[in-house]
């Protein structure tokens, strides 16, 4: 069996009435990237916090290489809160070096600032700093004490679409030393590329779990057609499951061209009909009925 870095076994946690987490069960592979993925409210940040060992569940238990969470966890693992509070006044290399004295083992900082691209703006203050900086200075400070395991939530949230993919290029780079990572993210397309395995959480629970290709393999047949919102579809005949899509209803097939022939045989209006290979999102749409778009 593969290595398990980390296992959450039945983890709940309550808020008063409010049921974040709910017996929820999961292992992530040593060297592998997992995505906890879900709509607002779902319980993603609860759970991350009662991985992180920053809370405790109300039941059920959190294992890090098969052991309960011990005092030293702080030591051994990194984490990128959604905003972590940097202080004014110190530049990026300062911050860094604040950082380092938490710790009892920490990595040479010219190391850190090689991997995370930090170079260029090394000595800028903090307060100066583009929203794509920021998050890999932040990268870098998790990264501080050469964790195994490092917690990412919600990482690029706000960054443009080169930061993202180039704050991609770094966790990509960390997977390649054998790190283990702990994502959280809106972005669908940010698991496709980082995630070996997700974990689709609704309403405190995982209602999906697999590798992302294998999730789509399940749920979806060849290519998904897709029909603006408004088509009329009374005339339909066919019965595949049509999913609300926003936008757009759609229905997954093997059999493109035929179904397309079928929709013109039927009058269906063709017009702004869309051909797409089915991603994560649509996935996300069918399980949960939710978009996660932010
Ligand atoms: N400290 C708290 N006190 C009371 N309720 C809370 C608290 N923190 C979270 N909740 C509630 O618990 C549920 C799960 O919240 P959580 O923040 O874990 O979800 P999330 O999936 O991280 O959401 P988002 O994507 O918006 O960050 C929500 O209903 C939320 O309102």
């Amino acid at each position: 069996m593969a290595d398990i870095i980390l296992s959450a076994q039945n983890i709940s946690k309550r808020y008063g009435e409010v049921v974040a987490v709910n017996d929820l069960s999961f292992s992530i592979k040593a060297g592998t990237c997992f995505g906890l993925l879900g709509p607002n409210g779902a319980g993603k940040t609860t759970t991350i916090e009662l991985l992180e060992g920053i809370q405790l569940p109300d039941t059920g238990q959190v294992l890090f290489r098969g052991q309960p969470i011990s005092r030293d966890y702080a030591q051994r693992i990194g984490i990128q809160f959604q905003s972590t509070a940097l202080q004014d006044f110190l530049t990026v290399r300062e911050s860094l070096a604040l950082f380092a004295t938490l710790y009892h083992h920490h990595l040479p900082l010219e190391q850190l600032i090689e991997d995370c691209s930090l170079s260029d703006f090394i000595d800028r203050d903090n307060r100066k700093l583009s929203g794509g900086q920021r998050q890999r200075l932040l990268l870098a400070i998790a990264l501080v004490n050469d964790p195994d395991l490092i917690f990412l939530d919600e990482p690029t949230t706000g960054l443009d679409p080169q930061a993202r993919r180039h704050f991609w290029e770094l966790i990509e780079r960390i997977k390649g030393r054998g790190k283990s990572i702990l994502l959280t993210t809106h972005y669908m397309d940010e698991a496709e590329f980082l995630c070996d395995e997700i974990a689709i959480v609704d309403a405190g629970a995982i209602v999906e779990q697999g590798t992302p290709r294998d999730l789509l393999t399940k749920h979806f047949e060849g290519s998904l057609i897709k029909l603006p919102r408004g088509t009329d579809l009374s005339a339909l005949s066919i019965s595949p499951p049509l999913i609300d899509a926003g936008d757009f209803v759609q229905f997954s097939t093997e059999q493109v061209g035929e179904a397309v022939k079928q929709l013109a045989a039927e009058g269906v209006p063709l017009d702004g009909l869309r051909i797409e290979s089915p991603t994560l999102e649509d996935l996300f749409l069918l399980l949960t009925g939710h978009s996660l778009r932010v």
